[in-house]
This record gives C-alpha cells, sequence and structure tokens, in this order.
C-alpha cells in the first residue's frame, strides 16, 4: 500500500499510538513491539509510531493501518531520524511515513531539511512528517515539503518550556496559521480528556506513546502516587 498525501484525510480527528520501546528495556523486541502496535489498531488506533528498522518491519506485518516509522539515533540533539540515509532506511523497511527532525537545526550529514525531504520524496513512496518544536520550525518544514507537521519535540529543543501536558499553545499557534498540512499533536498527551484537548486546539491528528504503551512509566505513575 502506498498512501498519498490525500489518503491522510482518515487520519482525521484520529488517534495514532506511538509504540516504542527504548534501549535496554524488557520490551524492547519487534515482535512485542509489533504486538502492541496491533492491539492498539484492535483498541481504535488509525494509525501507529514505530521506532527502529525492526520493529517497522514487523509491524507492518501486523497491522493494516498506515506505520508512521523513525529511526532514533542518540538521544540529544538531532536524533529523530537525522540524515537522509536513516530517512530511507525507514521509508525501505516499509513506513509509510518516515517522521524525521523537523526542527531548524543542522543535521549531521549537512543536508538542510528541504533537500532531505526531497531525498526522501525522490527515493522511496514514503509521506515526511517533520517533528518540530516550535512555531518557527513548523512554518519552515511547510516551507521544506513536508508533509506532516508534528509537535513531538516542543519541549525538547530549548525552544519552548516543557508543558506538563501537551504544548496546547503551540498547537493553537500552528493551527492558527492554517499552514496546509496536517497538523499531529504529539508529546505528553496522558489522557483522553487532553487529547480531545488537543483536537480542539486544532490538531488534525494525536499520537499517544507513553501513556498507552509504556507500562514502565505508567506504572511509576501509580507507584508514586501511593508513596508520595
Ligand atoms: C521527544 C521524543 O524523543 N519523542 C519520541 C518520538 O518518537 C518518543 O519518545 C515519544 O514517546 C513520542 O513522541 C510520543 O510522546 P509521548 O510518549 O509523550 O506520548
Amino acid at each position: 500500500m502506498i498512501l498519498r498525501p490525500d489518503d491522510l484525510q482518515g487520519l482525521r480527528s484520529r488517534l495514532i499510538v506511538s509504540c516504542q520501546a527504548y534501549p535496554g528495556e524488557p520490551m524492547r523486541d519487534p515482535r512485542t513491539i509489533a504486538q502492541l502496535a496491533a492491539s492498539s489498531v484492535t483498541g481504535g488506533a488509525a494509525a501507529v509510531r514505530v521506532q527502529g528498522l525492526a520493529d517497522i518491519q514487523h509491524t507492518r506485518g501486523a497491522v493494516e493501518v498506515p506505520v508512521i516509522g523513525l529511526w532514533k539515533d542518540g538521544h540529544d540533539g538531532v536524533f529523530i531520524t537525522p540524515t537522509l540515509r536513516h530517512a530511507l532506511a525507514v521509508a525501505n523497511a516499509g513506513a509509510h511515513i518516515v517522521a524525521i527532525d523537523g526542527t531548524r537545526r543542522a543535521r549531521p550529514d549537512g543536508l538542510d531539511l528541504a533537500a532531505t525531504v526531497a531525498g526522501i520524496h525522490a527515493g522511496s513512496h514514503a509521506l515526511v512528517m517533520a517533528d518540530c518544536g516550535s512555531y518557527e520550525d513548523a512554518v519552515a518544514a511547510v516551507d521544506a515539503g513536508a508533509d506532516l507537521i508534528g509537535t513531538t519535540l516542543a519541549g525538547y529543543t530549548g525552544e519552548r518550556e516543557k508543558t506538563t501536558g501537551p504544548d496546547l499553545e503551540l498547537l493553537e499557534q500552528i493551527a492558527a496559521a492554517d499552514l496546509g498540512r496536517p497538523l499531529i499533536a504529539e508529546g505528553r498527551i496522558h489522557t483522553p480528556v487532553q487529547a480531545r484537548m488537543a483536537l480542539d486546539a486544532g490538531a488534525f491528528a494525536v499520537v499517544v506513546g507513553t501513556a498507552i504503551t509504556h507500562p514502565a512509566t505508567i506504572t511509576g505513575w501509580f507507584s508514586t502516587a501511593l508513596t508520595s
């Protein structure tokens, strides 16, 4: 299945579930992630977001919905699918949408965002989601040709305060500018009410990760509530 920009309409007002396990964690196994993704689809996810080539491959075989793929390399600076090489590998692994760092920061391969997006479009059938950290990032990412804009990196690049829940102010600001690309709310959406608030702030669709698919963190929330 090739996903075209018009097909994104199927994601309008829907939930996308990010299924990720971090290095060294017990659930870091592509079969586990694929099962998590399939369970999310059973619960109503219209798409899933998955990190790492093996996880993307396994998940493609386990779900019928669009797969947003990324490759995290490192954990600070530009680390979400940082180069064109990473992005094409993610597309080749089967991602319908490749999520890349969509900030204005220098990229490790020296390509700018526009050249990276153009390289992905030329070298694959994948659409490109730009993971942004600010309004200025979002505007630049649209100019660079990104197909979707995400607020994934808001609070993680130093441009925006790390809000406790979703950065609703940023969502409202980007939505008001009407940039002509689906705006995906992502980052620190921990409750159904917050997911709804993100849509009401102008998001096209909502990504939830930790609060659905990261039991170690969720357990910590409950555990802390009992002991503090
Ligand atoms: C900043 C960064 O590295 N974000 C990553 C991007 O893929 C993931 O670690 C997050 O889990 C994902 O964005 C979903 O967000 P949340 O888990 O808060 O619902």
